[in-house]
């Protein structure tokens, strides 16, 4: 990983999951870097892609939607490329790396969920996805994702060459803990943001990007050894 990234000023956010126009616009009111739209008919969280690209159409400047895929198909991917043109792509399923990259052209950005368990080699699941842009790192939950669960941070070695995505079971309660303990480049969160299924707290959101900022202010104090 570059020396930047892990230097980086502030931890990047994402919140997941959205299906409102209220809740798109409350996560980036309380700072949210990326928003998430389940793209996969699986969830309980799905959005179409054309109520997707409605909702990413709210987003400002420098605030980029994510579309979420679990074992799509390359037209699928094209087609959801095609209507939401600056979207982040996230595979989330059983997604080889000759599949993510046939997925993504091969050029297009990608992130690599990686579902976390004891035992599970991180080093090597990463150099495996060498286009990878960043690795998600997920609880192992049934149903692929978006399971609320807390995975072990101690199975995050350290020494991964590449943007790391803490994700989880985060909530306002213990991002602070996580982003200190792992040292992520960004922060995911869906459940943990929420009073149902695809249904964001405007409030919750708020608190869990405040307490990320409070995290790397932290951090910044430990780095200068006060
Ligand atoms: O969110 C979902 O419903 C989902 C379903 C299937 C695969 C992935 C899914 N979400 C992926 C995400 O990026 C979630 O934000 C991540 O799993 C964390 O979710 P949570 O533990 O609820 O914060």
């Amino acid at each position: 990983m570059p020396a930047f990234l892990s230097r980086a000023a502030r931890t990047r956010i994402k919140i997941c999951g959205l299906t409102r126009e209220a809740d798109v616009d409350a996560a980036v009111e309380a700072g949210a870097d990326a928003v998430g739209f389940v793209l996969w008919s699986g969830s309980a969280r799905h959005v179409t892609l054309a109520r997707a690209a409605e909702l990413a159409r709210r987003l400002p400047p420098f605030v980029m939607p994510v579309g979420l895929f679990v074992n799509a198909t390359p037209p699928e991917i094209d087609a959801a490329c095609t209507a939401i043109p600056n979207l982040l792509l996230q595979f989330h399923g059983d997604e080889t790396p000759a599949q993510c990259d046939a997925a993504s052209t091969g050029r297009r950005p990608y992130m690599r969920a990686a579902r976390m368990k004891p035992g599970f080699d991180l080093l090597d699941f990463a150099q495996s996805y060498p286009n990878a842009q960043a690795i998600l790192l997920d609880a192992h939950v049934e149903g692929y994702g978006g399971g609320g669960k807390v995975f072990d941070w101690s199975l995050v070695p350290s020494g991964v060459l590449r943007p790391v995505v803490l994700s989880g079971g985060l909530s306002p309660a213990n991002v602070i803990d996580g982003v200190l303990r792992v040292r992520p480049w960004a922060v995911d969160v869906s459940s943990g943001v929420e009073v149902g299924k695809g249904l964001k707290d405007a409030e919750l959101m708020r608190r869990f990007c405040e307490a990320v900022r409070e995290a790397d202010a932290r951090r910044a104090d430990a780095d200068r050894g006060e």
